[in-house]
């Protein structure tokens, strides 16, 4: 069976790499058709992966109507995610399985719900959990959360996706799954910053430990269950990016600590998402004020050491 890819950035190209390597015949798509033309001949993706090789079985295409088999990977920033499926309405009815982690700034909505308003009849999935792009590609073991709440869609695709290198552990909490890799990211952005400034490893330990106390309130209040938080697509995204000069996240955070500038090209879903989700959080009645402190660093109401003095100084509470 075939599956394709929307989306020839660092991760799409890495589960392309990783499917056709476990002899799964791949179309890994691009918007730009330079691009596709470009890596189909020389069989890497110089911009988003340099030095990973992609295997026979995977062929790039910048045309929707090549896209082959019933099950698409979508792999395209979260913000981006509505438009790419609004752009390819031949996608409706498909099981489309989201690769990106975020909350829509627009919308408050996650991928499974962006799925569902866009393309009715598809059945949604989420892929997602500790794996960085270029581990995958090197073949690297990698685990990961697949999440749907179609039982034997479920198992079905959680056999087809699985390869040597790649585990695919599966649940039915989408809810869970999806609040855990968008909300990870923004605690990597206060981690990062944390550690830019110069708060030491004792303080990015609190931010980790507490910002998984805030993910939980988050997820459960919206459904999820706590036991999809403590697996790999919470606790497990969230030490990962926590903890990786490797993530972008923790990175951009680390460039707001030193004071220093981001290149904008880079995708770090964490800065949209912590505005996105505090809208719901205030929505929903919900204390975060971690993400709350990431989003006054945002815009730049508060440096990392006054946002970090704000944290330590509230009221005591029981743990
Ligand atoms: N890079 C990584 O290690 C991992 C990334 N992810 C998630 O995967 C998602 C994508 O990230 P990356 O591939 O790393 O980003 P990237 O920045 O490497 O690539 C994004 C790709 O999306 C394409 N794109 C942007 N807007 C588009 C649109 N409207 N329609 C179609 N394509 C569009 C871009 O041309 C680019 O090829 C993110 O949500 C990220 O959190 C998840 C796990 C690991
Ligand atoms: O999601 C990731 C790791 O699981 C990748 O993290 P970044 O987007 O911060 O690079």
């Amino acid at each position: 069976m075939s599956v394709s890819v929307l989306g020839a950035g660092a991760f799409g190209t890495s589960l392309a790499i990783s499917l056709g390597l476990g002899g799964v015949p791949v179309t890994l798509w691009s918007r730009d058709p330079s691009q596709a033309k470009a890596m189909q001949e020389s069989r890497e993706n110089a911009l988003r992966l340099p030095s990973a090789k992609l295997p026979d079985a995977v062929k790039v295409t910048s045309d929707l109507n090549e896209l082959q088999g019933d099950v698409v990977l979508l792999a395209v920033p979260m913000q981006k995610l509505r438009a790419a499926l609004e752009a390819a309405p031949m996608l409706d009815g498909k099981t489309l399985v989201a690769c990106c982690k975020g909350i829509e700034l627009t919308s408050g909505q996650g991928p499974i719900e962006i799925i569902q308003s866009v393309a009715a009849n598809a059945t949604p999935a989420i892929l997602t959990g500790p794996s960085f792009a270029a581990d995958i590609a090197k073949g690297l073991p990698t685990a990961l959360t697949l999440a749907c709440e179609d039982e034997h869609a479920l198992q079905s695709l959680q056999a087809l996706l699985m390869t040597p290198n790649l585990r695919i552990y599966r649940s039915t909490d989408t809810v869970g799954a999806s609040i855990g890799g968008a909300l990870k990211n923004v605690m990597a952005i206060a981690c990062g910053a944390a550690m830019g400034a110069g708060l030491g490893e004792s303080a990015r330990a609190s931010l980790i430990t507490r910002g998984f106390a805030e993910m939980n309130r988050m997820a459960t209040a919206m459904g999820a269950q706590a036991d999809t938080l403590a697996g790999l697509s919470g606790f497990g995204d969230l030490i990962l990016t926590c903890t990786s000069e490797q993530s972008r996240n923790y990175s951009y955070g680390l460039s707001l600590g030193r004071a220093e500038t981001f290149d904008a090209n880079i995708t770090v879903e964490g800065a949209a998402t912590a505005r996105a989700t505090l809208a719901r959080a205030e929505a929903l009645k919900i204390d975060m004020p971690i993400t709350q402190a990431v989003v006054a660093l945002l815009d730049q109401k508060l440096n990392v050491r006054e946002a970090m003095s704000q944290l330590l100084a509230r009221p005591p509470k029981k743990e």
